[in-house]
Order: structure tokens, then C-alpha cells, then sequence
């Protein structure tokens, strides 16, 4: 089988267990289209494990699969890719920001238009998503879902342009806020990112053939080049045409600002092998761990990471500390990611199933636990217990990221204020205190921005996009500032 040759390709979770928020993935032009998205949503699963949509066309139909859970839950199985035929597909791990965790805001989202059908998956999320809704809604339109993206499918269809293109431009040119998007439509594959490009989108090439992603781990699944990042504020149109080749075109509709991409990425989302905004990951996390052990050294007799978003900065502190690092935790592997858990309780459930202590690295030692974030401090609660009574002498928490004070309005799922551990107590002591630590400190925001990008926050113009740590929001939060009208957006039961 070359490379490119996925035609007789079946996936077994045997091969490949699940071990890796929302993730997009498009292509236009390959045989094997479907197969090829569902491997790079295999690649994407950490972005999203409440659902997983792919949406194909064969030259004359759509052709849809969404389902519940996780892509190798479903999109192991031939029969399903057999149902989406065609050489373009786009899909969609989801963790849900906008809307309830059910299938009719699963995306891809689908809607016949004036000129064909037009497929749009997101990552993000709009910050006045709601405040058009109602606007549509008014205007008679039915809205099928709860989520912010349907509307995207709304304004498009209302657009007075006459091309697809443009349409899609100029609905996108009214949304805020947060957006890595690809769309398909018969004959085109379109991505596009929000203004700063908070959320990641990449652009690829496979045989000469397009591909868009949220992260470069879903191209390197597949044996797929990088070609680049596309830009911030920059919609990127590929066509098929007449003659079977394909054109590339990009648009700048936006007025021109600086990036400003989400530290979050950085500090949990992405996989550390994957390149975001031109840097590894990887290499940015061990960064956070090095510039932790120099602002907050600790006397330990071990550095012990919380897997696996903490073990790179783990590595970090070690080596910048000169304390050994062990694996004094162990994780398990048929857990996922439990912070993007859709509610508190499954989260608590999950952290205690997730993490186990390694009594032989960890009896009678002083322990230095480092983890990527704190968050609601549910992790933190449940493992210092752990580390506790597997015999540990001392145990102290070092945080690879600032204290988070503030909600998330971009596509992370931190709404209440009130629900972060940070704004509950009223400093580090506090909150070692309620963990039950030793001690336990935070990397600083300058520490955070050396880490990733070699230079401190110039608060005149910061580099990245940093509300959750700083309060500095870099969009208007119209949806936020309307509150009072009511958040309810459906009178179907158990939806928002
Ligand atoms: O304070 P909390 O509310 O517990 O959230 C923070 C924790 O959640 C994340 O881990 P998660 O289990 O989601 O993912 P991981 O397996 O990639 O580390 C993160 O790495 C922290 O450990
Ligand atoms: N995490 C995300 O990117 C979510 C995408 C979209 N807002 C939804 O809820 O479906």
C-alpha cells in the first residue's frame, strides 16, 4: 500500500488505542476522502470526545455520518465509511461550547442553499452567536440546532452575494470571536480563521491534493506534507475545475490586526508533536517547565508529572531543578481527557479512574507534582490525596501555567467564574491548603509568554490571547453583555 493508497485500509482499536478539543479536518480531490478525514479525526481526538461527524460528496450527493462518542467508536468500521462515498470530505471531533452534547448539534453541519449544499464544521466559538440567532429568529428563520454554527449556515443563505464564496465571506465577516472553520460545497473546499486566529488551522497537501486541519498531527497520521498555517483573518478557497485540477485562492477580508493565538493551546490542547503557529508544542511545554523550576524552585526529592498534559513541564522542572524525575503516577489509558468532560460529576469520576500512584517512586519522598493547569482543582484535589496515601512525605504542586480567574468565550469550556479554583480562595496558600499540598505555586504570565514565544507579555499589544489568566478579553463579548435577556435557546427538552 503506497503512502497516499487508503482504499483497502481498516482500522483496528487493537492497532491504535485512543490516547489522544473541537477538531476540524477537510480534503478535496482524494479517492478516499472519508477515510482519510476519519484518520486525521483519529488524530484529533484529544480536541473533542462528545461526538465525531464526517460529511463527503461524490460528484452528484452529500453524504453524512454523525454519531455519539469517539471517531474509532464508529469510524473503525468499513461499513460506515462505505456510506460516505466521494473524493471531498470535511468532519469533526466534538467537545461542545454552544448548544447540549446531542446529535443534532453534532457538526458537520449541512444546508441546502440557493446554489447546492454547503457542509461547514467549526472550532471555536462566536461571541455574538447567540445575539444573531435571536436576530434570525425573528426574521423566520427555524433553526434545527443549538448550535452557535447553524448560524453561520443562516447568514450565508441570507447573503445578498450571488457566489458561494462570497456569501461565505460575508457571513463570517459578522460573526466574533473565536473560529478555525473548513466548509465544503460541491465543487469547493473553504477554511478560514478568525481575525487574530485564536484557534489553529493548518493547511496541507497530500498527492498534490489539499487538506485543511486544526493541528499538523492530523497530517502527519495520513504521510501528508505541511505547507503553512493559514493566517489569521484569512479564508482560503480550493476549487476543482473543469479540467480536474485544482485552484488555490486566498482572501484577506478582514482588517489586517497582529495574531494572537490562544495560549491554551500551548498550555493543554494541542498534542505536543504538533507545530502550532510555527512552534512544537512539545518544545514550548518544556519551555514552562524550565522557566517553573527557576521561578519556583522547591525542595523535593522527586519530580513527578500528572499525566499526560503535565509531563513535558515535568521534564522541564527536572531538568532545570537537577530532581530526578519518575513516573510516581500512572495513568490509564481507556480514560480520556477529563477537564473537557461535559459535566463535574463525570469529571471527578473520570480523574479517579484515570490516575493511579506508583507507591515504589513515591514512599517516604518529598514529592514536586507538576501539572500543565489548574482549573477547577479537581484533578489536584483527588491526586495529592492519592500521592498522600501511597506514603508520600511532602507533597508541593507546580502549575506550568498562571492562576485562571476568568471564563473562556472561544471554544474552552470554562463558563462560571465562580466554578475556578482560583477565584476561590484568596491566594496560593489557600488553595494548597484545600488541595491538601505542601505548597503550591504558578508559573508566572511573563514566564508563560518566554516559555512559548521567547519574550515577555508587552501589555500594550500581547502577543497571544490570554483573557483566562489576564481578564483581557481581545473581542467584544456581545453575547456575554446581553445575558440578562436569558441564555435559553430551545424549548426542546433537556436543551439549552
Ligand atoms: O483543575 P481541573 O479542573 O482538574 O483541570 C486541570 C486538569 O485537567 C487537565 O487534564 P485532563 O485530564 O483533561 O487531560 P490530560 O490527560 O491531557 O492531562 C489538565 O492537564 C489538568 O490536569
Ligand atoms: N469546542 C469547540 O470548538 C465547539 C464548537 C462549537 N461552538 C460547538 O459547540 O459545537
Amino acid at each position: 500500500m503506497s503512502q497516499s493508497d487508503f482504499s483497502g485500509f481498516e482500522w483496528s482499536l487493537e492497532d491504535d488505542t485512543l490516547h489522544e478539543e473541537c477538531g476540524v479536518f477537510g480534503i478535496l480531490g482524494h479517492p478516499d476522502a472519508a477515510t482519510l478525514t476519519a484518520l486525521g479525526l483519529h488524530a484529533l481526538q484529544h480536541r473533542g470526545q462528545e461526538a465525531a461527524g464526517i460529511v463527503s460528496f461524490d460528484g452528484r450527493q452529500f453524504h453524512t455520518e454523525k454519531h455519539m462518542g469517539l471517531v474509532g467508536d464508529h469510524y473503525t468500521n468499513p461499513a460506515t465509511l462505505a456510506k460516505l462515498p466521494g473524493s471531498s470530505a470535511i468532519g469533526h471531533t466534538r467537545y461542545s461550547t454552544t448548544g447540549e452534547v446531542a446529535l443534532r448539534n453534532v457538526q458537520p453541519l449541512f444546508a441546502e442553499l440557493e446554489e447546492g449544499g454547503i457542509a461547514i464544521a467549526h472550532n471555536g466559538n462566536f461571541t455574538n452567536g447567540l445575539t444573531l440567532r435571536r436576530q434570525i429568529i425573528a426574521t423566520g428563520a427555524i433553526c434545527q440546532s443549538t448550535s452557535d454554527t447553524e448560524v453561520v449556515l443562516h447568514l450565508i443563505a441570507r447573503s445578498r452575494h450571488s457566489s458561494t464564496t462570497d456569501r461565505f465571506i460575508d457571513a463570517i465577516r459578522q460573526m466574533e470571536g473565536g473560529y478555525a472553520m473548513v466548509a465544503m460545497t460541491r465543487t469547493k473546499l473553504i477554511a478560514a480563521r478568525d481575525p487574530i486566529g485564536i484557534r489553529p488551522l493548518v493547511m496541507g497537501d497530500l498527492d498534490g491534493m489539499p487538506i485543511f486541519c486544526s493541528e499538523t498531527c492530523a497530517l502527519d497520521i495520513i504521510g501528508a506534507k505541511f505547507v503553512r498555517d493559514v493566517e489569521n483573518g484569512e479564508v482560503i478557497i480550493c476549487e476543482v475545475q473543469p479540467d480536474g485540477s485544482i485552484s488555490i485562492e486566498a482572501r484577506k477580508p478582514a482588517k489586517p490586526q497582529p495574531e494572537r493565538p490562544c495560549l491554551f493551546e500551548y498550555v493543554y490542547f494541542a498534542r505536543p508533536d504538533s507545530v502550532v503557529s510555527g512552534r512544537s508544542v512539545y518544545v514550548t511545554r518544556k519551555n514552562m517547565g524550565i522557566n517553573l523550576a527557576n521561578e519556583c524552585p522547591c525542595e523535593g526529592d522527586v519530580v513527578v508529572p500528572v499525566p499526560d498534559g503535565g509531563t513535558p513541564a515535568a521534564l522541564g522542572y527536572a531538568q532545570a531543578s537537577g530532581i530526578p524525575f519518575e513516573y510516581g503516577i500512572i495513568r490509564n489509558h481507556y480514560v480520556g481527557r477529563t477537564f473537557i468532560e461535559p459535566t463535574q460529576q463525570i469529571r471527578a469520576f473520570g480523574v479517579k479512574l484515570k490516575h493511579s500512584a506508583n507507591r515504589a517512586m513515591i514512599e517516604g519522598k518529598r514529592v514536586v507534582l507538576v501539572d500543565d493547569s489548574i482549573v477547577r482543582g479537581t484533578t489536584s484535589l483527588k491526586i495529592v490525596q492519592m500521592i498522600r496515601d501511597a506514603g508520600a512525605k511532602e507533597v508541593h504542586i507546580r502549575v506550568a501555567s498562571p492562576m485562571i480567574f476568568h471564563p473562556d468565550f472561544y471554544g474552552i469550556d470554562t463558563p462560571d467564574r465562580d466554578k475556578l479554583l482560583a477565584n476561590q480562595y484568596v491566594d496560593e496558600k489557600a488553595m494548597a491548603k484545600y488541595i491538601g499540598a505542601d505548597s503550591l505555586a504558578f508559573l508566572s504570565i511573563d514566564g508563560l509568554y518566554k516559555a512559548v514565544g521567547g519574550k515577555p507579555r508587552d501589555p500594550a499589544a500581547p502577543q497571544f490571547t490570554d483573557h483566562y489568566f489576564t481578564g483581557d478579553y481581545p473581542t467584544r463579548l456581545l453575547d456575554k453583555e446581553g445575558e440578562k435577556v436569558g441564555r435559553k435557546v430551545s424549548m426542546l427538552a433537556n436543551n439549552g
